[in-house]
């Protein structure tokens, strides 16, 4: 199977622009692009980063053997066209699974029951509708990412005939997209992870003193 992680290389996360400066929201995205690939590896694939500019794979946080397993492709298209051009065309085209790089809580277990999921396309739903990863079995089946893009993929999946499995899970479900996500990677994140390690090292913790858990920064732990 061949994965294929999307990785906007520039500028990523602007979302969180209220928690991290730009260089931080960089070095985090970094991270949870490394404990992408390691689950990915680790699942027995060789992921090609699918990346908006230049990637230096040496300055990742990243094993050897990751390292050596990965490949960058640079592609400046939309992240709909540079996916849709990496898609099965033919009947006999190998699977592709597309998996985000902000999946900070990814593992192997989680990717291994997506990967084993044998419908023309499996899709595993980011909360608040959008598509965090997903495998394409079928020659015909495109995407249209943003929005409530897992509501059109089964929609384009009905469309060109092709059946869709709903793959239900918590780490797959949990993209990193905003301040209050970050709670979710201090809170679930593996010791051996790097954004975990990432978010401590700019001196994020729980904070749990209120109603609902938040994440809150030491004081003078800002990096600019
Ligand atoms: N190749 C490629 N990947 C992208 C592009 N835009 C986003 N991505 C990646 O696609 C995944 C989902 O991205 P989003 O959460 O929608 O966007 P983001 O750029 O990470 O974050 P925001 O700036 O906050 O929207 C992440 O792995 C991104 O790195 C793009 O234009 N091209
Ligand atoms: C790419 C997009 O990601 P989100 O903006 O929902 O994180 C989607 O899943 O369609």
């Amino acid at each position: 199977m061949h994965v294929v992680v999307p990785f906007a290389a520039t500028e990523p996360k602007t979302r969180l622009a209220a928690a991290l400066s730009p260089s931080e929201r960089s070095t985090v995205a970094r991270a949870m692009l490394a404990d992408v690939l390691a689950a990915v590896v680790g699942a027995g694939h060789e992921p090609t980063v699918v990346a908006t500019a230049p990637l230096d794979l040496d300055a990742l946080p990243i094993a050897d053997d990751v390292r050596v397993s990965t490949a960058v492709s640079v592609d400046e298209r939309s992240l709909t066209e540079a996916v849709n051009a990496r898609l099965p065309n033919g009947c006999g085209d190998e699977a592709v699974a597309v998996v985000m790089a902000d999946l900070a809580l990814t593992t192997v277990d989680a990717l291994e029951t997506l990967f084993s999921a044998d419908a023309d396309v499996a899709v595993a739903p980011g909360r608040g509708g959008g598509t965090n990863a997903l495998v394409v079995r079928h020659p015909d089946f495109r995407v249209d990412y943003h929005g409530a893009s897992y509501l059109d993929h089964c929609e384009i999946a009905r469309d060109v005939g092709a059946n869709l499995e709903t793959v239900d899970s918590f780490r797959l479900a949990t993209d990193v997209d905003e301040p209050a996500d970050l709670v979710e990677v201090l809170v679930h994140g593996s010791e051996t992870d790097r954004a975990p390690a990432s978010l401590r090292e700019l001196g994020f913790e729980l904070d749990a003193d209120g109603g609902r858990v938040t994440v809150a920064r030491l004081e003078n732990s800002t990096t600019e």
